[in-house]
């Protein structure tokens, strides 16, 4: 009787925490949905104010030209540094025309020169391929004495000085492979009055490194001869932006040492998180930070289904270069050096004039890939990551990824190698399933890796927001849907989806991953995809559902459950290779409750009454149709199947 009564209690004390566990995990999300709208709010109420603002001083601030902040001045004060009534304004603007050969400013060039000029310590954060560069070598060209400027790479160091070279404007460089006679002419140039050169670009390690520069640029600095410090790429201070470099740990020393010259910190992407590191890394104490609208308007986004049958996607790759962008200059990106040489020589049988480009190829080689895609001679550059940073073709008309980018950040910068002629350019990515995972592998040991590739994962995986407000929320910019026009895939086919009822299917997929963890066996997501699909042991099938889906329909919906917390990452460790399965997460135990559900936004396009409709977004039709875009080929099947 007494053991009767135990085993009750027990019972129910089981259920109990099973629905604590439960309510728990409820709680858990409306916490992050709490965050998420309180992200939102936040931003809405500094929208609020800007338009408040600039209802103020109405017609002052030209829109669009981004936005401004620093504790030093109010928006008020720096609308002033938008004028040419400054006493260096003529001789600015005489430069940009004579010797720059530029007809105006960019948005933000003109407020960035002016800032400098008048001594103030500043960071910019322009995206890619605007114009940074002017803003700092105009108003070289117009103090007196030099300016230093810090550039992480040898090769933009090159590329600048051939530029200079070219509109006559003298420059110098110094760095690892400087012969000792021409390291000494530039060291005595530094403190001549006769001003042998405007510009003077070091990398971070001579900085670090040479006690003679130090020495150099002290003299310098007493005779009033360094006017300028100029820190490229500023972002490879923090170990939080994508491209930490150690030597720019060390750059405190010149803020340090020359407290009085203005310093100018250069980024296409970094999060305010990270300037904030920056500033503390460079020793700036107030600097003021412009940031230009990442919004590059001219490039058109598109997501695209990659089969795992790579066969395919170099056909479609192919088939796009040699219909759409026919004699016109382009770069596909790859995962791997072993990628961007097999995936070249594809192109090449299929006729594409495409050369492989990566980091363990000879300098000679490297170089003259670059140079032959350069003067147009090669269409298409099979790259990895390492053609990256002071990649300035202007002409680029398309970007194609064959693998997803590590994070957000890293895709915005290598897609915005395109139209930097302002004209129309394209930024394809190629989303496949399997990248996912080896990626991630490659990106576990980073602090964050793994949250970054999630957001461009998301990034691909998203159907229901524009390309354009996804990034510009991650880059914590305030976003106006109508910035888009239509220049992405999801806003260019119409905002036509549906919500799709998943919960069965999450259910199925969980109890694949539980059976195997009972069986004290770990599964790769390949492995999940073939045992829901079918394909696994005869006798593990008769224990679990499998379905009839299409595998990218059963990729992506796995893909969802990983997004959503379903599903978790499960890496390990052999001394030869890192190995991803796929666990339970924190939210599978949800399942359990029957009135837990879980849907999943798609594309309508061919859909009909079958598929469980749990809300009705929009109904206003595409203007094209979206076949070929992620998860519209989705949609069609999972009708059959729900
Ligand atoms: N006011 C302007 N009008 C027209 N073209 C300009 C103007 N300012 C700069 N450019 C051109 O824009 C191109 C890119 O400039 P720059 O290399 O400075 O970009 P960036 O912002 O430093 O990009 P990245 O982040 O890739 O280094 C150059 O070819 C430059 O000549
Ligand atoms: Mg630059
Ligand atoms: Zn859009």
């Amino acid at each position: 009787m007494e053991r009767n009564g135990a085993n009750e209690v027990q019972a129910e004390l089981d259920s109990v925490e099973a629905e604590l566990e439960v309510v728990e995990l409820q709680i858990a999300e409306l916490l992050e949905k709490q965050a998420e709208l309180t992200s939102r709010k936040k931003r809405l109420l500094r929208k609020l104010e800007d338009a408040c603002e600039s209802a103020q001083t109405a017609g002052s601030s030209s829109a669009g030209s981004g936005s401004l902040s620093g504790p030093v001045m109010t928006k008020q004060e720096l609308l002033r540094y938008e004028n040419a009534d400054f006493p260096w304004s003529k001789e600015l603007e005489q430069n940009l025309k004579n010797t720059f050969q530029l007809s105006k400013f960019r948005p933000l060039q003109q407020k960035a020169v002016n800032l400098s000029m008048s001594g103030k310590d500043l960071f910019l954060v322009m995206p890619t391929g605007r114009g940074k560069s002017l803003c700092y070598q105009l108003p070289a060209v117009c103090s007196e004495g030099f300016t230093l400027v810090v550039t992480p790479l040898v090769s933009l160091m090159e590329d600048q000085l051939m530029y200079l070279k070219s509109i006559h404007v003298e420059a110098a460089t110094l760095n690892a492979s400087s012969t000792k006679e021409h390291a000494k002419m530039v060291l005595a140039g530094m403190t001549d009055t006769k001003a042998p050169f405007k510009l003077l670009y070091v990398t971070p390690e001579k900085i670090a490194k040479s006690k003679l520069l130090m020495s150099r640029l002290e003299k310098a600095y007493n005779a009033g001869r360094l006017s300028r410090i100029a820190v490229d790429e500023v972002h490879c201070c923090s170990q939080w932006g994508h491209d930490f470099r150690p030597d720019y740990k060390l750059l405190g020393i010149l803020k340090r040492q020359f407290p009085k010259v203005p310093l100018l910190g250069l980024t296409a992407t970094a999060t305010s998180s990270v300037l904030k590191d920056c500033q503390k890394i460079l020793c700036v104490p107030e600097p003021i930070t412009l940031t230009a609208s990442f919004n590059r308007t001219n490039l058109y986004y598109e997501v695209r289904f990659k089969n795992s049958n790579s066969e395919e996607s170099i056909g479609d790759i192919a088939s796009l270069i040699e219909e759409r962008y026919q004699g016109q200059s382009g770069i596909v990106y790859v995962f791997s050096q072993k990628d961007a040489d097999s995936v070249s020589e594809d192109l090449q049988k299929k006729g594409i004039n495409a050369y492989p480009y990566h980091a363990n190829m000879a300098p000679e080689d490297k170089s003259r890939v670059h140079r032959k895609w350069s003067t147009n001679k090669i269409q298409v550059v099979v790259a990895t990551v390492a053609f990256g940073m002071g990649i300035d073709k202007s002409d680029v008309r398309f970007v194609i990824h064959h693998t997803i980018s590590k994070s957000i950040e890293n895709y915005y910068q290598e897609s915005g190698r395109a139209g930097r002629d302002d004209q129309p350019a394209d930024c394809i990515v190629y989303f496949g399933f399997n990248d996912i995972f080896r990626i991630s592998t490659m990106v576990v040991m980073e602090n964050v890796g793994q949250k970054k590739l999630l957001t461009m994962v998301e990034y691909c995986q998203n159907v229901d927001r524009c390309r354009r407000s996804v990034m510009a929320v991650h880059f914590d910019e305030v976003w106006d849907d109508e910035g888009c026009n239509e220049m992405c895939d999801v806003c260019r086919h119409g905002n036509d989806y549906i919500t799709v009822d998943v919960t069965q299917h999450a259910k199925d997929v969980v109890q694949i991953v539980e059976l195997a963890s009972s069986l004290d066996e770990k599964l790769t997501p390949l492995k999940v995809t073939e045992a829901w699909m079918g394909k696994g042991p005869a006798k593990r099938r008769k224990m679990i559902q499998t379905t009839i889906l299409s595998r990218l329909e059963v990729e992506a919906i796995i893909t969802h459950l990983l997004l959503q917390g379903y599903l978790s990452e499960d890496f390990s460790f052999t001394p030869y290779t890192t190995y991803f399965y796929l666990k339970l997460g924190r939210k599978a135990s949800l399942l359990k409750n029957q009135s837990h559900s879980v849907t999943m936004k798609m594309r309508k396009t061919g859909l009909d009454a079958n598929v469980v409709k749990v809300s009705q977004v929009k109904t206003k039709e595409g203007k094209r149709s979206g076949d070929n875009t992620a998860n519209s080929s989705v949609t069609k099947k999972v009708k059959k199947d729900l």
